[in-house]
């Protein structure tokens, strides 16, 4: 494991009021997953945002393999970082190019990131695509002729192919079916232990996280209150706030079984 991503003490702030993130520091590695978890509002998206170099601290640093963030996002490094960092987000309607089928999304990614010839890549693709379950007759097609489900999971298969050092997901399998989720969860699970992928998951849903997560941070406010290997945050919280978000975790859960 090394460390692939360091955030040290930063703020985000939006406007005059808004104090998204504050003073947040923490350390993503290579093999490890990390679950970020808190109430909406909390923060989690605005770490994310940063993590994948949408969003820059208004204090504070992030680092990727040790270069500041604002170096990387730099059209010469561009191509090293996303090499380091791929995402996949909640929302997928503006991911694929719609002029291109879902082949050639997934497959340009790993010839210009993965440094595979076509042929290469469209192997990679067919291996990826069958890994997750997603039916091969659906890569020919044009993205608006999926459903929000279907992207989402060729959106994964499109970070995975890169073979990134660490992927951020934000609320990346809440368009699945419970079956379809526990495919990708599995893929992912497997990443990080056998392929040394980081993983960095936001999610609400606790069963998923509680699966997939090595270490959880609870965030409050912009502030991460509580960290720790996940068992043990979930378990034995030790700050009230933790206490009170796991308790409405499993809330939901019984009244939703
Ligand atoms: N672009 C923006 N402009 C102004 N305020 C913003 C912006 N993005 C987020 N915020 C505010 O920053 C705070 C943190 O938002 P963020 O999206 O990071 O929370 P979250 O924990 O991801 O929430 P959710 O679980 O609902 O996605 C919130 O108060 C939100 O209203």
């Amino acid at each position: 494991m090394s460390t692939v991503i360091e955030v040290v003490d930063v703020r985000k702030t939006y406007g005059r009021h808004v104090t998204a993130l504050d003073g947040v520091t923490a350390m993503f590695e290579s093999g490890r997953s990390v679950g970020i978890v808190g109430e909406s509002g909390s923060g989690k998206s605005s770490l994310g945002r940063m993590l994948v170099g949408l969003s820059t601290p208004t204090s504070g640093q992030v680092l990727v393999n040790g270069r500041d963030l604002r170096q990387l996002r730099r059209r010469s490094l561009r191509l090293e970082f996303l090499r380091a960092v791929q995402q996949v987000a909640q929302d997928t309607t503006t991911t694929f190019d719609p002029r291109h089928t879902v082949r050639e999304a997934v497959r340009t990614p790993a010839q210009i990131l993965g440094g595979m010839d076509k042929a290469a890549a469209d192997d990679a693709v067919d291996a990826i695509v069958e890994e997750l379950g997603i039916g091969a007759e659906l890569v020919d097609r044009y993205p608006h002729e999926l459903s929000g489900g279907q992207r989402q999971r060729l959106s994964i298969a499109r970070s995975l192919i890169v073979r990134p050092d660490i992927l951020i997901c934000d609320e990346a399998v809440s368009a699945l079916d419970v079956s379809a989720q526990a495919v990708v969860l599995n893929v992912l699970k497997q990443y990080v232990r056998s392929h040394s992928l980081g993983l960095v998951f936001i999610s609400h849903g606790l069963p998923a996280t509680a699966f997939i997560t090595d270490e959880l941070l609870v965030m409050n406010a912009g502030v991460v209150v509580e960290e720790g290997d996940t068992a043990t945050v979930l378990g034995e919280p030790s700050h009230a706030y933790t206490r009170q978000l796991v308790e409405a975790f499993r809330t939901v859960e019984t009244a939703a079984a």
